[in-house]
């Protein structure tokens, strides 16, 4: 019997971000391996015109959620929607809600965060700092909490190369930053973003690590871990492999290279590819929160969940084996035909930019307006481009995380554990698990029948044909201008085409001597 799941049996769960990537595996997990837990709290905001009740919905009716229908088939009634906006005032959650939360939550695993790279300070700051401020003042008041677990990213101390398993701090005091949100305008914050995130990339990295230091400051006496997980990618083994419902990290890139949009970039081959498939991030946090809550640490724990040091994959070998795979299970209606190209030098990557990516753009484009449409692929290029150019930080540089306290976990957990909640990356092959990858954002993400692999196959070469008769009229076009502007490129042909003559006159001649 697993000792993990044993644990969570009659629990009551809090959990916010359940609607996001690694939520919906978290409350799967959950559900799947304890159906015998009380009920799983979840906040919740509206969406895109669906109430809370209708986005719980959509998520127990998809695919992810097909096993645990059979193995807990009242889930319906075990979760339990709160509406609630992280950026407002207590959550905007209700007295009556609050109060349930308050009086009946025994485990948090705090997931919501904005992850994009681009927002602005201010979004930032409020989701991934004083939200986690809210959330753990919430926490202080809840007489039966027995965990707090904190989901925060490896990258939050990206600017070291050898990150501990320490919290690090940040110049300015959170406190501080929170406060000077409320005064200062926009514009003013815009103008000192860069000052304040120093040496980091983006607001996402510098926000998260601000996040770290007020689950220190305010952790009282609570009993907190932190989880830091690299880049997270589709599900390795559970429920099943491949699993991937968003564009963020590799899964945005793998789609633009396989469609043919992306065909070179710039990225380091050898650097560590530290992806982490989004089900062992899940099964390290539920082994989190079964550890904190019953062994209670004295300290806050900090886990590193990576697979740099246990089992290394660099960006060459990912981007090859993508590319293997694009050629047995293509995607539908490429642009052009996969490639890659890595290059490392910043000039290179502008040429690359420029003829394989804008310059076939225009041409499209071009092609769109003489046939009567709207141009659109310039406008989607340069998009992709700029999503490229914030990713490309990651992909140049490689770290190391120290793991002590992951491997620690891993020799706690009985061999009945460390089986169902696995979480040992050097059992991963790299090969199958990328192959599996790029088959689930065919699938899942972008919705694709297998039944059109044939087509798709013929769509390339139809490509491939194309592209060598464009390549050609170019070569003779170039060649043809050349010979009329110079005297050495006419003797050149000459030469060529007299040593072309000569060569099928022997050829002619000893043949015939043959007969
Ligand atoms: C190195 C090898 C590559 C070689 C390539 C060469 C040729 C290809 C060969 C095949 C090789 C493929 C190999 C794998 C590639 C690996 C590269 C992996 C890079 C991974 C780096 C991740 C680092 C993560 C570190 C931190 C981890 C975390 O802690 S948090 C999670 C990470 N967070 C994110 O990933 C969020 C990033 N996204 C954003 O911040 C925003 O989306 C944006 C700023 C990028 C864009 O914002 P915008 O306002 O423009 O609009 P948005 O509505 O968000 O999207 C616009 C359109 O772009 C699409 N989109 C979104 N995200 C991505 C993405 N990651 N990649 C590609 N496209 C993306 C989105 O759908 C929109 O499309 P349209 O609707 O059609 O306009
Ligand atoms: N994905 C990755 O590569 C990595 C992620 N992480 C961390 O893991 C955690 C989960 O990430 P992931 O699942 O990928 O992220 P997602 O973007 O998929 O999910 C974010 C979640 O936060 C919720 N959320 C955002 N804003 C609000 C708000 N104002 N009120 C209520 N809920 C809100 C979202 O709700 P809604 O659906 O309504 O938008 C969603 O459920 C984050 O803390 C992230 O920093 C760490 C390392 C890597």
């Amino acid at each position: 019997m697993s000792m993990i799941a044993a644990f969570y049996g009659g629990k009551s769960i809090l959990i916010t971000g359940a609607t996001g990537f690694m939520g919906k595996v978290l409350m799967e997990k959950l559900f799947r391996t304890s159906p015998d837990l009380k009920v799983i709290y979840i906040l919740v905001r509206t969406k895109a015109g669906q109430t809370t009740q209708q986005r719980v919905f959509q998520i127990l009716n998809s695919k992810l959620f097909e096993k645990v229908k059979e193995v807990c088939p009242n889930v319906h009634e075990k979760i339990r929607a709160i509406y609630a906006d992280l950026n407002q005032n207590d959550f905007a959650i209700s007295k009556e809600d609050m109060q349930e939360l308050l009086s009946c939550t025994n485990i948090i695993f705090h997931c919501a965060a904005t992850v994009r790279f681009d927002d602005p300070l201010r979004h930032a700051v409020q989701l991934n700092v004083t939200a986690t401020q809210q959330l753990l003042l919430m926490a202080s008041q809840m007489p039966k909490l027995e965990a707090f677990i904190h989901i925060s990213t490896a990258f939050s101390n990206c600017n070291l190369k050898h990150i501990d398993e320490v919290i690090y701090p940040c110049p300015v005091e959170p406190k501080k930053i929170i406060d000077s949100m409320e005064w200062l305008d926009d514009a003013i914050i815009d103008e000192i973003t860069p000052k304040l995130i120093g040496d980091r990339p983006n607001t996402y990295t510098y926000t998260k690590a601000l996040g770290e230091m007020v689950v220190q400051q305010e952790s009282g006496n609570l009993n907190i871990a932190i989880i830091r997980p690299s880049i997270v990618g589709a599900t390795w083994q559970e429920p099943f492999p491949g699993w991937v419902d968003n564009l963020n990290g590799p899964s945005g890139l793998i789609i633009a290279a396989g469609k043919g949009f992306l065909r070179s970039i710039r990225a380091t081959p050898m650097a560590v590819a530290d992806l982490i498939p989004v089900d062992t991030v899940v099964n390290l946090t539920l082994a989190v929160g079964w550890y904190t809550a019953v062994h209670r640490p004295k300290s806050t724990l900090i886990y590193h969940c990576t697979s740099g040091n246990f089992n290394p994959c660099n960006w060459g070998k990912m981007g090859f084996q993508v590319l293997a795979t694009f050629e047995k299970v293509p995607f539908e209606r490429a642009f052009r035909r996969p490639n890659a190209d890595f290059t490392t030098n910043t000039i290179t990557s502008q040429y690359w930019n420029a003829v394989s990516h804008r310059a076939p753009a225009i041409i499209y484009d071009f092609y769109l307006r003489l046939t009567g449409r709207k141009p659109r692929m310039t406008k989607l290029m340069n998009r992709l481009l700029r999503t490229v150019s914030m990713l490309e930080y990651f992909v140049n540089r490689s770290w190391e995380w120290s793991t002590y306290n992951t491997e620690m976990l891993m020799s706690e957990l009985s061999p009945e554990d460390q089986r169902v909640f696995n979480f040992d990356v050097r059992q991963l092959n790299w090969l199958e698990y990328i192959e599996n990858y790029v088959l689930g954002i065919k699938k899942y993400l972008l919705k694709e029948d297998m039944a059109g692999i044939p087509e798709a196959k013929q769509h390339l070469r139809r490509l491939r044909n194309i592209h060598y008769l464009f390549n050609t009229a170019l070569f003779l076009i170039a060649w043809r201008l050349l010979i009329a502007r110079s005297q050495m490129a006419r003797n050149v042909w000459f030469f060529i085409v007299s040593f072309c003559y000569k060569f099928l006159s022997y050829f002619r001649a000893s043949s015939t001597l043959k007969v």
